[in-house]
């Protein structure tokens, strides 16, 4: 569970999210709203990546304050851009990169990442540059590299918004065969119709809070 307990959050004297308080408890939990409204930061709160600036943010009853190293571990995070993710030359490389840093061994190595490749089709890419890889297959590579390392809960900020809409398709389905609880950050209403909970911010406030069904309409009257 992820409780979010009066969070307010500044870059500098810059107020950019005002007292939030929210429990995550569903699946697939999706955040939209306006440009500069807020969600990314909201995001990258959630895994330590920024810090409250007051109020608390509790993962499965863990502070991200005082247990960043355990909280990454258990809440991956895929950024929009994957070129921003990727760090190693080479496809496989690139993926054993964050196993080695949690210390699993060679074989367990080698056999998540036949595994993962095989899921997403790209067994073939290997030894392939990862910067020669199309932008869905870097997508899917920097969601490979969060998943191998087996996180509970997933984070993505704007996984779809680079992406073609076959690439949007491939990755909403990836997305969705994931046993994860998700949460994501978008501006692609279609993608998250089915999902369970759409809260919506607008200058840093959450104003709606509720099923697709409900929310989706009333954002688009907000923006109209
Ligand atoms: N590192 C930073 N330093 C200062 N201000 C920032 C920083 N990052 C974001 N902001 C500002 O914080 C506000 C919220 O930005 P954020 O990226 O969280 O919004 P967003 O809803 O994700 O926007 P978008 O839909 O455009 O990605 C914006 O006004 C933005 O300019």
């Amino acid at each position: 569970m992820i409780q979010i307990e009066n969070v307010s959050l500044s870059y500098g004297t810059r107020a950019v999210l005002h007292d939030i308080s929210l429990t995550l408890t569903e699946r697939r939990i999706a955040i939209i709203g306006a440009n500069g409204s807020g969600k990314s930061s909201f995001a990258r709160l959630l895994n330590g990546l920024l810090l409250p600036t007051s109020g608390t943010v509790r993962i499965d009853g863990q502070t991200t304050k005082d247990n960043g190293k355990d909280i990454r571990r258990k809440v991956g995070f895929v950024f929009q851009n994957p070129d921003n993710q990727i760090v190693f030359p080479v496809v496989e490389e690139d993926l054993a990169f964050g196993m080695k840093n949690l210390g699993f061994s060679k074989d367990t190595i080698a056999t998540k990442t036949t595994d993962i490749l095989t899921r997403y089709d790209m067994l073939h890419l290997r030894d392939h540059p990862a910067h020669l890889l199309s932008g869905g297959q870097k997508q899917l590579l920097a969601i490979s590299g969060v998943l191998v390392m087996e996180p509970i809960y997933l984070v993505l900020d704007e996984p779809t918004t680079l992406l073609d809409l076959r690439n949007k398709r491939r990755i909403s389905a990836a997305l969705n065969a994931l046993g994860q609880t998700i949460i994501l950050t978008t501006h692609d209403l279609d993608l998250i119709a089915a999902y369970d909970r759409v809260i919506v911010f607008d200058e840093g406030r959450v104003v709606i809070d509720d099923t697709p069904a409900n929310a989706i309409p009333a954002y688009e009257s907000l923006m109209a």
